[in-house]
């Protein structure tokens, strides 16, 4: 373990669909503190945290296209899911004393600030932790889209995806239990191969702008700290590995 973070400036990419803990639907709180817990530890260390979470757990556009409904509205629907999730996560930060601002892409300035690459940068620099909500607040985008974004204007050094499962494999493990993890991957060959771990768009944009996407599980306690001190386990997705 490294007593210097491996890097200085990242993006979280924290699954929404993780933060309905047992639950069908919405937000658990007790998921939602733990995952402030580990950012708030990782602020300690000296990482320079952003944020964007996403909206599976309350709703997401393709629900409404699938039933014949509007998708463009339906978007706009996943994207104030994810401000809600974003001010959830802003109070769980609070708590434990870690200053903390959400920016949306969407203006709604009763609720919180709206995204500027400026805002961003000064806020980052002063070491809030910025959550990033709304998503790139345009349809037809998702929120690896946004955090990609994100991560390239405000010159992060990687992108961390938390999901569901702990890293990249041949095949989506949660269909195919056969599935083999990788431990390093090139943007190109997760794009190549269709390794539908994020969506294409977030991958290239990565890509073109050389940032290393770390993807690991979300639900292990502490995961997140072990890969910013050198260890942990996670799958590295990075040029290098072409
Ligand atoms: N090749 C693959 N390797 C790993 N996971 C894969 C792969 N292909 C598909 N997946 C699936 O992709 C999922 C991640 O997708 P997605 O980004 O939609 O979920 P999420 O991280 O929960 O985000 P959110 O709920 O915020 O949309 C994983 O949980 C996994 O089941
Ligand atoms: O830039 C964006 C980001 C998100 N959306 C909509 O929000 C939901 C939730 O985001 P997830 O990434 O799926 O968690 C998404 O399904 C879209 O409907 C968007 O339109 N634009």
């Amino acid at each position: 373990m490294n007593d210097t973070p491996r890097f200085r400036r990242v993006v979280l990419k924290a699954s929404g669909e993780a933060l309905m803990g047992e639950q069908g639907f919405g937000i658990d709180v007790s998921v939602v503190d733990r995952i402030a817990a580990d950012i708030a530890e990782a602020r300690k260390f000296g990482v320079e945290v952003g944020v964007v979470i996403g909206g599976g757990n309350i709703f997401r556009g393709v629900a409404v296209a699938s039933k014949g409904g509007d998708r463009v509205t339906g978007d706009h629907m996943g994207m104030l899911a994810t401000v809600i999730n974003s001010l959830a996560l802003r109070t769980s930060l609070t708590k434990l004393g870690v200053d903390a601002v959400v920016l949306s892409a969407i203006a709604m300035p009763e609720l919180c600030e709206s995204f500027s690459q400026r805002q961003a940068m000064a806020y980052m620099n002063a070491g809030k932790v910025v959550i990033f909500a709304g998503g790139t607040g345009n349809p037809f985008f998702t929120t690896d889209s946004a955090a990609a974004l994100r991560a390239a204007e405000i010159g992060a050094d990687a992108l961390f995806k938390g999901t569901q499962v702990d890293g990249v494999y041949t095949a989506d493990p949660r269909r195919e239990p056969d599935a083999k993890r990788y431990e390093r991957v090139s943007h190109a060959q997760v794009i190549r191969d269709n390794l539908a771990i994020m969506d294409t768009a977030a991958i290239a944009l990565a890509r073109e702008n050389h940032i290393p996407i770390i993807v690991f599980s979300i639900h292990e306690e502490g995961g997140f700290n072990a890969i910013l001190k050198g260890g942990g386990h996670c799958t590295i997705v990075a040029d290098d590995a072409d």
